[in-house]
């Protein structure tokens, strides 16, 4: 038996679909989603971005060769040069200062997430901390792509979060969520069932905690 990416979210289908077309993401495709709960995830994201990129720097201490060491460097660079710089300036036409962003509280979703992401790497190796990231990796793309499909989504001006669909709709994110799954293809090949059962355990795990994440969103929960 030989696994793949696709295998991960097949086994972890009613979590997969719950996270991808949850309330928020539904709401913020048919532009019915309160801008406060927008405002509120956009807070707690950029506290989210800066532990993702202090996952990618414990990938880069957990990579045994030098294509895995590249790879983790790009994704902490892509975060912290792009992702992080395009998060500031997002937040700011939304009417939350960097000032703001620097003294936010952390909400209880997204320590539980982060930090479950960054524990699974401690532990286990780099293909466990791949797995853990793989939900965010793949799965923005995925509802990005979801969101165009759906006969409820806005697009254009009359959506207020359009912006938010064009970033993980565009070819520059689309690519990096292909090289993601092409990854995760090449290791999960040789992954023997039981290895797999261990995968599948984190893989779900971390989309529970994401659709914890857009509920907390919703509930402007702390
Ligand atoms: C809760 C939450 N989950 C996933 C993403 C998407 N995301 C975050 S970092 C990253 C890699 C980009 O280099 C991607 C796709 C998000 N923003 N917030």
């Amino acid at each position: 038996m030989s696994y793949r990416f696709d295998d991960l979210t097949a086994a972890c289908h009613d979590d997969w679909r719950a996270y991808i077309e949850h309330d928020f993401v539904r709401q913020l495709g048919s532009a019915t989603l309160s801008e406060d709960a927008f405002r509120h995830y956009l807070k707690q994201d950029y506290l989210f971005l800066i532990h993702f990129a202090r996952a990618y720097a414990l990938a880069a201490y957990k990579s045994p060769s030098l294509s895995d060491l590249r790879h983790a460097f790009e994704g902490m660079r892509a975060i912290v040069d792009v992702e992080l710089d395009l998060h500031v300036g997002f937040c700011r036409q939304w009417g939350i200062s960097e000032e703001e962003l620097a003294q936010l509280p952390e909400a209880k979703a997204t320590l539980a997430y982060t930090r479950y992401v960054l524990d699974t790497g401690n532990r286990g190796d780099l293909l466990d901390l791949h797995v853990a990231l793989a939900p965010c990796m793949v799965g923005y793309g995925e509802i990005a792509n979801w969101l165009n499909a759906h006969p409820a989504t806005r697009r254009g001006g009359d959506n207020p979060f359009d912006a938010w669909i064009a970033m993980y709709e565009g070819e520059a994110f689309q690519a990096a969520m292909r090289a993601e799954i092409d990854w995760l293809d090449a290791r999960l090949a040789d992954a023997s069932p039981a290895r797999f059962a261990e995968l599948t355990r984190i893989f779900r795990d971390a989309t529970r905690l994401e659709i914890d994440f857009w509920q907390m969103g919703l509930d402007l929960a702390d």
